[in-house]
């Protein structure tokens, strides 16, 4: 039978049925057949048809289903997630209509969850709401949230170092808005756009995890957009199309943050924003089943005020992740992430992913690291403080919205309790920015106190047992504590009492739900009972008696320990009101914390790399001495150092550079170098260099080797084109442009006229500092009509035959290629080698085709151009009455008769040969 027959069956009727779960097929074991709706039904336990009802309402999620201390999937589910989870797909059944099930238990559930969120998959988490046995039927379930990739408050879930961040969007024909929210902190922007490509320039500055679309706009162009900027994307989900509608979605924003107006946000006059913020939150809201009362903020994102980049260009540049495999390693994040706690590294991340746009703020950051670089003691003082920082952001979060334990009241206790140490260190400082962090980390001294206080050091993870609370800290509690704990010592003494009294040594006092307390006595010693022992219950081989004594103990001991839970459970709730009070004044803290581990990262790089602090501003120069680039020069392996280049750009007279040389020369590390120290040093960073002088870019593009965007449906060729038409059309005199061999992706005249143009067209029009790599070596030409280009070379050195890297920027422009020998040093077959050099050299000659194309030479068949050369009596007499040939070629006829006379260079008369021979052919 379908799965999905089966499910529709069971919504549509309502049987009861036998009560083992196991049992889900027919009573009587007949195959049910197809469309017998009633039967179907039938053939379900009441616990699959609960598990059907629930499943039919959260129909694109997993679902998982709590059975006792696992949580079990079913049908497709399970299909879906053994394969992904690598776990035992089982079936429960009896006969043919097996039910593909598979389950994980409930303690582990949390790095499987993980697994499937990876995918892009939603899971909804079904949990027993009601104790087994507290009513008639089976045991009331509900989905309690839903975690998808945008939507995670999970500890275990979530990746610490990451941000974690669902994009709503939303568009009409005037433009697109946008709003990101983060569920584990609570943090909220929103934003508009004119378009699709520049929504997803300012959503990919956060790497969001999951899109959140309008119903029925999934598979839309805009969303297909969208999408081909946001490759690191993993899902799309959607969401009622109502939530989206402005005027909605700003009633339910006042709503929830309780505000007449959305203007102190931003947002009065922002429709788009305020339709994709609205839905983001009601997304929240519904998947989490929260109120969701630690978002308490919602800011307006303007585009200006940062270093503008887009996706392709980040990747590119592998800023955050590297090309290779999209892990850290390789990456500019992953050399200068020195963070110690994940605030920091998320802080880090962020500024790297958007630099700075202005001066005064970039000066602040770069005064703050040149400080704190200078001074390793600080550095050594600061980093011991905040190893004892938590994540201050998610802590909050969790325990805001009621989900966290008393494990996080404590590690938040620790963490706040560090901030005054950490606050008088930075007060010290002489940079401004510093000094600015101070005042936020000593905010918090009453909370951090009453943590202290309140909570012991190792709580358990469990609240339903109580057991967290420290002693000293509630009267009423300790009392409770005293007596549930004295009254277990009384039990004790009742027990060795009436061993003594009745001489019956084996006797015990025990517990169970329906008696509470009672004595238990073997058959073989119920001679020794007393009378006043009241008898409750006979078992096989004892029986079980109650002394008013012992009922009169159990009271104390069972209600103070009921009690002490229950006070111990409001406790904690007064203590996570008191934390979501204080949530604001935690978050400034924890921003505070951010800012100075991530300058302190900087400071660390600063110092151990040997980077210097530039000097960044409002012109248009950039210039850099023996600049390096900072992730290969630290991947180099143990002997291997980097070679340092100069690069100079100046509006008046070296606007574009031309940068020419032989493949492997080192053409892109250069030119990547140089955007990165741009974007370190507008992140505030100091820089590889002796000395940099970056004038403030607005944007930085990159078109950078062949970005394969097959998936996306369009050719490399297009791609190129698609990026380099965004770039001409968006560029600035403030911007930084990086090429590299635009126009490789065409034929090689094509490819060369159109480099040609865009090289024109980015000096006279567009003045944007460009560093143009090509292997078209007639560019070096341009610098002769233009002004402001300059040619540029890697040096090489020939020596006995091979090519060196001399890895040396000079002037000029370069001679040759050396793809050859490149070829050669990657193991080409030799033969493929040498026919390679035989054609270049024909190439070379520059001798052209009949079409006026550079004529390549095609080796002949020998067996075919002997007979073809023997029809023409070249060698003779005609052996064969020669073909009538057009008169184009008489003239090769003729040259290559002449060649056997004039013995001409065997490589000339081959070719001539050939083209004879692909004639008469
Ligand atoms: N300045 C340098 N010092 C040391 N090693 C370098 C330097 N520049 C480049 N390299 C090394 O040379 C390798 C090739 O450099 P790169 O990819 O920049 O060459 P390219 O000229 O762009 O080559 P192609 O034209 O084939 O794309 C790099 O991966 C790096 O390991």
């Amino acid at each position: 039978m379908a799965v999905t027959q089966q499910m529709k069956a069971a919504k549509a009727a309502a049987v009861e049925l036998p009560v083992d779960p196991t049992q889900d097929v027919a009573p009587d074991g007949e195959k049910a057949s197809e469309g017998s709706g009633a039967r179907e039904i039938a053939s379900l336990t009441p616990m699959m048809r609960q598990y059907l009802e629930v499943k039919a309402l959260h129909p694109d999620t997993v679902l998982f289903f709590r059975l006792g201390d696992f949580y079990e999937m079913f049908f497709e589910d399970a299909v879906k997630a053994s394969e992904i989870l690598q776990i035992t797909l089982t079936a429960r059944a009896k006969g043919a209509d097996k039910v593909p099930m598979c389950g994980i238990p409930y303690h582990s559930s949390r790095r499987y969850i993980a697994r499937l969120i990876g995918e892009g998959l939603k899971v909804a988490i079904c949990e027993q709401v009601e104790e087994a046995g507290s009513g008639p039927g089976i045991v009331r379930r509900e989905v309690t949230r839903v975690i998808t990739p945008g939507m995670v408050l999970d500890e275990e879930v979530l990746e610490p170092r990451d941000s974690n961040f669902l994009a709503a969007v939303y568009w009409n024909e005037k433009g697109f808005g946008g709003a990101l929210l983060e569920a584990s902190t609570g943090e909220f922007l929103a934003m508009e756009a004119g378009s699709a490509a520049e929504l997803a320039e300012s959503l990919s500055r956060v790497e969001p995890r999951e899109l959140l679309v309008p119903a029925g706009q999934r598979n839309s162009a805009e969303v297909a957009q969208l999408c081909s900027r946001l490759p690191r994307v993993p899902a799309v989900a959607e969401g009622e199309v109502a939530a989206f509608e402005p005027a909605r979605a700003a009633g339910y924003l006042r709503s929830h943050f309780a505000v007449q107006s959305l203007s102190a946000f931003g947002l009065d006059d922002a429709p788009l924003a305020t339709g994709a913020a609205g839905a983001a939150l009601r997304y929240l809201k519904d998947t989490q089943k929260t109120p969701a009362a630690h978002v308490d903020r919602l800011s307006r994102q303007e585009r200006s005020g940062s270093l503008l980049m887009d996706e392709s260009s980040r990747a590119n540049l592998e800023v955050l992740r590297s090309q290779r495999d999209g892990g850290r390693k390789g990456s500019l994040l992953g050399v200068l992430d020195r963070t110690v706690t994940s605030l920091g590294a998320r802080k880090l991340a962020r500024w790297l992913a958007s630099p700075l746009g202005s001066l005064p703020e970039i000066h602040a950051r770069l005064d703050s690291v040149e400080e704190l670089s200078a001074k390793s003691v600080w550095r050594e003082e600061l980093t011991g403080i905040l190893k004892e920082v938590a994540d201050l952001e998610r802590l909050t979060g969790r325990l805001s919205l009621g989900a966290g334990n008393a494990r996080d009241l404590r590690a938040l206790g620790v963490s706040l309790a560090q901030l005054p140490r950490l606050g008088a260190a930075l007060a010290r400082c002489q940079a401004s920015l510093l000094q600015s962090l101070a005042g936020p980390l000593t905010a918090l001294p009453e909370l951090a106190n009453l943590l202290a206080r309140s909570v012991v050091d190792e709580p358990p993870v469990a609240l339903k047992e109580g057991g967290f609370i420290r002693q000293g800290y509630h009267a009423e509690l300790d009392r409770l504590v005293e007596l549930s704990t004295s009254g277990k010592d009384v039990l004790l003494k009742i027990e060795a009492r009436e061993k003594e009294r009745t001489g019956i040594g084996s006797l015990k006092i025990r517990y169970n739900k329906v008696f509470g307390y009672y004595l238990e006595v073997t058959k073989s010693n119920l001679h020794l009972v007393p009378a006043d022992y009241i008898r409750k219950q006979t078992t096989v081989g004892a029986e079980r008696f109650v002394t008013p004594e012992l009922k009169e103990h159990e009271e104390q001991v069972l209600t103070a320990e009921e009690r002490r839970c229950a006070l111990e459970l409001q406790l904690f709730e007064e203590l996570r009101a008191k934390v979501a009070q204080a949530a604001p004044r935690i978050r400034s803290a924890a921003e505070a914390v951010a800012t100075a581990d991530a300058l302190l990262s900087f400071a660390r790089c600063a110092s151990e790399y040997g980077y210097t602090r530039p000097e960044v501003d409002a012109s248009e120069v950039l210039s850099i001495t023996a600049g390096r680039h900072p992730v290969v020069e630290r991947m180099l392996g143990a002997g291997e150092s980097f070679v340092p280049n100069d690069v100079r750009m100046d509006p008046e007279d070296a606007q574009l550079l031309v940068i020419t040389g032989p493949n492997m020369a080192g053409k892109s590390t250069v030119m990547r170098q140089v955007a990165l120290t741009a974007l370190m040093a507008q992140a505030g960073s100091f820089v590889p260099a002796k000395a940099a002088r970056i004038g403030l870019c607005d944007r930085i593009f990159t078109r950078v080797g062949a970005a394969d965007n097959l998936a996306r449906g369009q050719s490399t060729f297009m791609v190129e084109m698609t990026e380099t038409s965004h770039i001409l059309h968006h560029a600035t005199n403030k911007s930084l442009i990086i090429l590299d061999e635009i126009g490789r992706g065409t034929s090689t005249f094509d490819g060369l006229s159109i480099a040609w143009a865009v090289a024109e067209h980015l000096h006279d029009h567009v003045s944007a500092r460009t560093l143009f790599a090509t292997h078209y070596h007639e560019l070096v030409d341009l610098a002769r009509e233009r002004s402001k280009v300059k040619n540029l070379c890697i040096a090489v050195k020939e020596q006995g035959g091979k090519v060196i890297f001399l890895r040396k920027l000079i002037p000029g422009g370069a001679s040759r290629s050396y793809g050859i020998e490149v070829a050669k040093l990657a193991g080409l077959p030799s033969e493929v080698v040498g026919r390679a050099r035989e054609l270049l050299q024909n190439l070379e000659s520059g001798e052209l085709d009949d079409a006026g194309r550079p004529r390549v030479a095609v080796r002949p068949n020998p067996k075919k151009a002997a007979v073809a050369a023997g029809q023409l009596g070249l060698f003779g007499e005609p052996v064969a009455p020669a073909p009538t040939l057009p008169a184009s070629h008489q003239k090769a006829l003729e040259v290559l008769k002449s060649a056997a006379i004039n013995n001409l260079t065997p490589l000339d008369a081959l070719n001539l040969l050939a083209k004879l021979q692909r004639e008469l052919e």
